[in-house]
């Protein structure tokens, strides 16, 4: 048994547990009609709403005396301070560094990193002007029109999904495109309409040596190439973004048109470093420093609230209480604006990378569940889908819902709809309908006999489903920052309970041993040798068909 199991304050939330087995949530707003008031925080546009969980004060006096007894708040200053509390690789954890707009220090080896920062921060401001404005020439003399940043993970995640989200504000009109997958198609269908004179290309990897990433870096640069026909022509039309000075060179890109950012920012969470490049150059600086900003704010909202007002902590405390009190194993994420449609995507990698773990920070096994499965779509989408069994499946599946108040593309009676769509769902996975309720409506509308019953029970629901709801007022670039900011904290928030470190990602190194191994066996330059029978079976059988590329 481990250490958190066996506290008092996971034992007395077991116990709890229990207690709330009878509970409704509809009674308990029927008991209180305060409720949404006690159990909603507000930070500056934004409107957090927590009530429909199912929660009493006591279970939130409980989580919050777990999180007190899991030193959260030591942990939270430690990460400020710039403590190497990412163990296993010996590093700090800062990107809250990068968007310290508070300008106050933040000492790694008693060295101040804000200078750095603020000196990428100028040269991503220079650089991006140059873009905009058409003063940038590509090598023949070209404005450049298209931006196609290779990366993956990180490096494609957080800037795609902020891109894409900041769509309403990308001036001047350019382009965008992210190539992330090896998968040849990726690139090949990237390139196909572009024109090689006014492609920019940023090649963005926090080590650059990604496999994936260096091999679609390897052949844009001889697609631009053998258009362009002069090598000369790459430092018109590559730049970098990485940690890595050397390897960023020995690519043939030149460091003058190199981005750096350090060991230190994690890359699901470095976005907010140079690898925002893509956003800065569709937003503008300005803008981007907006994104900063929002995330600055709940930076110190996160550091300095008491923990019983502070969102991200109490996002990340009702997350635990579901997986590892009610035993849910997924948390889904239904944004109801469309600019956010990639959000599921980007946090899947924030809290699934960072707290798919199993081992504590000091080795030992977990005997707790650890992070969720994150997923999501857009609504009203999802409604039209999956929605059916976060209603009526057996399973119960915490979701957040979020929404602006005032859209960015007002239309007719559009936003109305969104909106009354959003609420009726949480309504309805709250409230749920009776059997009664079902039967009574069934029988109004002139049903009887023996299928009265069986459409009853069809035709009931549970409720008693647990739903945030995030309202913000629009999507700005400084409300995009804070969404990402909470939720980045409320993954630390986790972490930090379960005592795992969410800062590294070893459980993604396997795979890439092994496709090491099997890449020349697949293309027949080694014998097919030590695998199961299953692997070896596989890769005779793709031998025999032919992989079809330009070697072979
Ligand atoms: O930026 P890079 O060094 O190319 O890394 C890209 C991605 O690949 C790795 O395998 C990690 O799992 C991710 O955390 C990282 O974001």
């Amino acid at each position: 048994m481990s250490q958190l199991t066996q506290s008092p304050r996971w034992k007395a939330l077991r116990e709890h547990r229990r207690e709330m087995a009878g509970v409704r949530m509809r009674d308990l707003f029927a008991a209180d009609p305060q409720r949404f008031q006690r159990f909603s925080l507000r930070l500056g546009d934004l409107l957090v709403d927590f009530s429909k969980n199912l929660i009493t004060e006591k279970t939130l006096g409980l989580l919050l005396e777990l999180a007190h007894q899991q030193r959260l708040s030591e942990q939270i200053q430690a990460m400020f301070r710039g403590d190497r509390i990412n163990t296993t690789e010996g590093r700090p954890v800062l990107h809250v560094a990068l968007r310290n707009r508070s300008q106050r220090p933040i000492l790694v080896d008693g060295e101040d990193v804000m200078p750095e920062i603020n000196a990428v921060l100028d040269r991503m401001r220079t650089f991006t002007e140059q873009v905009r404005s058409g003063r940038w020439k590509g090598h023949f003399d070209d404005e450049i029109t298209d931006v196609v940043n290779i990366g993956i993970g990180g490096s494609d995640l957080g800037p795609r999904m902020v891109t894409t989200a900041l769509a309403h504000y990308h001036q001047p009109p350019m382009r965008f495109h992210f190539v992330s997958n090896v998968d040849g198609t990726h690139l090949s269908e990237t390139l196909k309409p572009l024109r090689p004179e006014t492609t920019l290309f940023i090649v963005a990897s926090k080590t650059f040596t990604t496999q994936e990433t260096m091999t679609n870096a390897a052949s844009a640069k001889a697609w631009l190439l053998s258009r362009l026909g002069d090598e000369k022509a790459v430092a018109k039309h590559f730049v970098a973004v990485s940690t890595n000075r050397k390897a960023v060179s020995a690519f043939g890109i030149d460091p003058e048109n190199m981005f750096g950012f350090w060991d230190w920012v994690g890359g699901r969470y470095s976005l907010w470093s140079a690898i925002g490049l893509p956003i800065a150059l569709a937003v503008g600086m300005d803008r981007f420093e907006e994104l900063l900003a929002g995330a600055h704010k709940v930076d110190e909202h996160f550091r300095t609230a008491p923990f019983e007002t502070n969102i991200p902590v109490i996002l990340g405390l009702l997350g635990i209480w579901y997986n590892n009190f009610f035993g849910a194993e997924t948390h889904a994420v239904l944004p109801y604006d469309q600019y956010l449609r990639l959000l599921p995507s980007h946090l899947q990698q924030l809290d699934m990378e960072s707290n798919g773990k199993s081992v504590t920070r000091e080795g030992e096994r977990v005997d707790y569940a650890t992070g969720p499965i994150i997923w999501g779509e857009p609504g009203t989408n999802g409604q039209h889908a999956f929605f059916q069994l976060l209603h009526q499946g057996t399973r119960l599946v915490p979701c957040d819902f979020l929404a602006p108040a005032q859209p960015l593309n007002p239309l007719g009676r559009h936003h109305s709809i969104l909106v009354a769509n959003f609420l009726a769902q949480t309504e309805a996975l709250m409230k749920g309908k009776s059997e009664q309720e079902a039967r009574r409506e069934l029988e109004h509308a002139g049903v009887a006999g023996p299928m009265l019953g069986i459409l009853a029970k069809a035709r009931t629901f549970d409720g008693n489903r647990p739903s945030n709801s995030i309202v913000y007022k629009r999507l700005t670039p400084e409300t995009l920052g804070m969404i990402l900011a909470v939720y980045e904290h409320k993954v630390f928030t986790q972490g930090a309970v379960w005592n795992i470190n969410s800062f590294d990602q070893m459980g993604v190194e396997l795979g890439k041993q092994l496709a090491r191994a099997i890449e020349p066996e697949l293309e027949g330059r080694g014998a097919v040798a030590s695998h199961d029978a299953s692997t070896s079976g596989l890769i005779r059988h793709f031998r025999r068909l032919g992989l079809g590329s330009e070697k072979s």
